[in-house]
């Protein structure tokens, strides 16, 4: 009885402090309106006050702006941006900027703070807003000159990180791009595992303007440093995809997906919400898990930190290519995984097969999926190990479980409960045998019945700390 009136609660209290965040925006918009409508010209705009139309030369005042035109504005703010010299700058940037990503505020954190800070750190950059999905994709899929840049740094989510490093696996110097261009993170999506990741790392609290500070900081230091993250290779029934966060499906994944819809409103407190609702409309989903426990198998993962600005990506290859030979170039083609099938396959590498109902299984390789606790605390940014964590219909006892498995999650306890299994794994497949949920990949829906996830001895770089 005590748990069942916590939980609500606890929830109730959540969803408030959510509605207050949905009033507080409304009133600071309109409130940010007017202050600009009453600054901007002494005419009145002919939208406001269409009865003052013969009033001529009044300008449109910005909360009539379309959100297109608000965007297209910013846009030219920041194309139209002097770069430093070429001759006194430290290196060159390439940007994506998705203005729909999180709440909408990425183009304007790219004009008025990180592109100021870019500017004074003497450091050029190529910014692309991207239209639509896909459009980074084709972008480093097909970009001639990726040499040239020390990096790429992202205004979004892990989603469009997810689409940019899939647009590299489709190029042929993909496995040479991959640990020499580093990606770094503004964070304006709603999903940002990688990001908290690094950042709890070095001590930064999670709390929306820690991160937020924090990220700029980096982005914008001609100081900055990046490290490796472990990469990993997906297969589902019709593609391949580089992944380097998680892999849910059942519960979880509907909560992140089914809540999108508030992803303006309510921003990261919609898992909160949805996670609510959905225990209490409690699922279950009939799935073949099948996976392989991990053993390192005389691999030392390192974190091999760099400047960012000392060198470009393409000296960076090709010291790389000094340095190991013409001889390991094949290495660099494709994939190198981490159980290789020359090995011997002794009884502790048997695959592990569990057909059963489950309720949840969600896969992470980083120990954080969002600002809040870390959903695997043990998990390191350049280990290759796979932590998976499931629930099955049987194992629980009744839905306040479920509620109680959510509320630990903020807690760090929710791999303590006793109807969580959990195991590290190098290798994992889900074969979804009924309808009803979604498969994710770092945040991403896939449309597949089946997904085979391995890790690998490839990484990517990302931005991580300043000198
Ligand atoms: N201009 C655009 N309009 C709509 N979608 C876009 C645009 N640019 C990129 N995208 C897509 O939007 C998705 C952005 O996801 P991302 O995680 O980066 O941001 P987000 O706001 O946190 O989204 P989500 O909450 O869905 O994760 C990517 O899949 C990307 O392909």
């Amino acid at each position: 009885m005590f748990i069942i009136v916590f939980t609500i609660y606890e929830n109730y209290s959540k969803c408030c402090s959510s509605l207050l965040t949905i009033f507080s925006l409304t009133i600071n918009r309109k409130l940010t309106n007017r202050s600009m409508q009453g600054s901007s010209s002494s005419k009145k705009c002919p939208i406001c006050h269409p009865d003052d139309q013969h009033e001529m030369g009044g300008t449109i005042c910005c909360c009539c702006r379309s959100d297109a035109e608000e965007q297209e504005q910013l846009t030219s703010v920041i194309l139209s941006r002097e770069p430093p010299p070429q001759e006194q700058c430290r290196g060159t940037l390439l940007v994506f900027i998705n203005p729909h990503s999180g709440k909408g505020k990425s183009l304007e954190t790219f004009a008025h703070t990180v592109g100021p800070k870019l500017d004074r750190s003497l450091i050029r950059y190529e910014v692309v807003v991207t239209t639509g999905p896909n459009h980074a994709r084709n972008v480093l899929m097909t970009k001639t000159d990726l040499g040239k840049f020390n990096g790429v740094l992202i205004l979004s989510g892990d989603g469009l990180v997810f689409e940019a490093l899939n647009g590299i696996l489709c190029r042929d110097d993909a496995f040479r791009i991959f640990p020499t261009l580093p990606i770094g993170i503004v964070p304006s999506g709603s999903g940002n595992g990688l990001l908290c990741s690094v950042l709890s790392k070095y001590g930064t609290k999670m709390n929306e303007k820690s991160v937020m500070d924090r990220a700029l900081e980096i982005a914008t230091s001609p100081n900055a440093k990046a490290e490796t993250v472990a990469l990993y290779s997906v297969k589902t029934d019709s593609q391949t995809y580089a992944a380097f966060l998680s892999i849910g499906w059942g519960l979880m994944a509907d909560i992140d997906i089914e809540s999108e819809k508030w992803r303006k409103s309510l921003g990261h407190h919609r898992f909160t919400a949805m996670g609510f609702i959905r225990s209490c409309n409690l699922r279950s989903y009939k799935g073949r898990l099948t996976y392989r426990l991990y053993k390192p198998k005389g691999f030392k993962p390192a974190s091999n930190p760099f400047n960012i600005y000392e060198k470009t990506t393409q000296q960076r290859i090709d010291e790389s290519k000094e340095n190991e030979g013409d001889t390991l170039d094949s290495k660099f083609k494709t994939w190198t995984l981490h159980d290789s099938d020359t090995d011997t396959i002794s009884s502790e590498d048997e695959e592990i097969v569990i057909e059963d109902d489950f309720i949840n299984m969600y896969a992470v390789t980083l120990s954080h999926i969002a600002a809040d606790g870390p959903f695997a605390p043990s998990a390191k940014l350049e280990d290759n190990r796979i932590h998976l964590s499931y629930i099955l219909w049987k194992d629980i006892g009744t839905r306040v479980d479920i509620a109680k498995y959510l509320l630990a999650i903020e807690h760090e306890t929710h791999l303590d409960l006793p109807f969580v299994k959990r195991v590290e794994v190098s290798s994992m497949k889900l074969e979804v045998l009924s309808d009803g949920s979604f498969v994710v990949l770092d945040g991403e829906v896939v449309e597949t019945k089946t997904i085979e996830v391995s890790s690998t001895r490839n990484n990517i770089c990302v931005f991580s700390s300043t000198a």
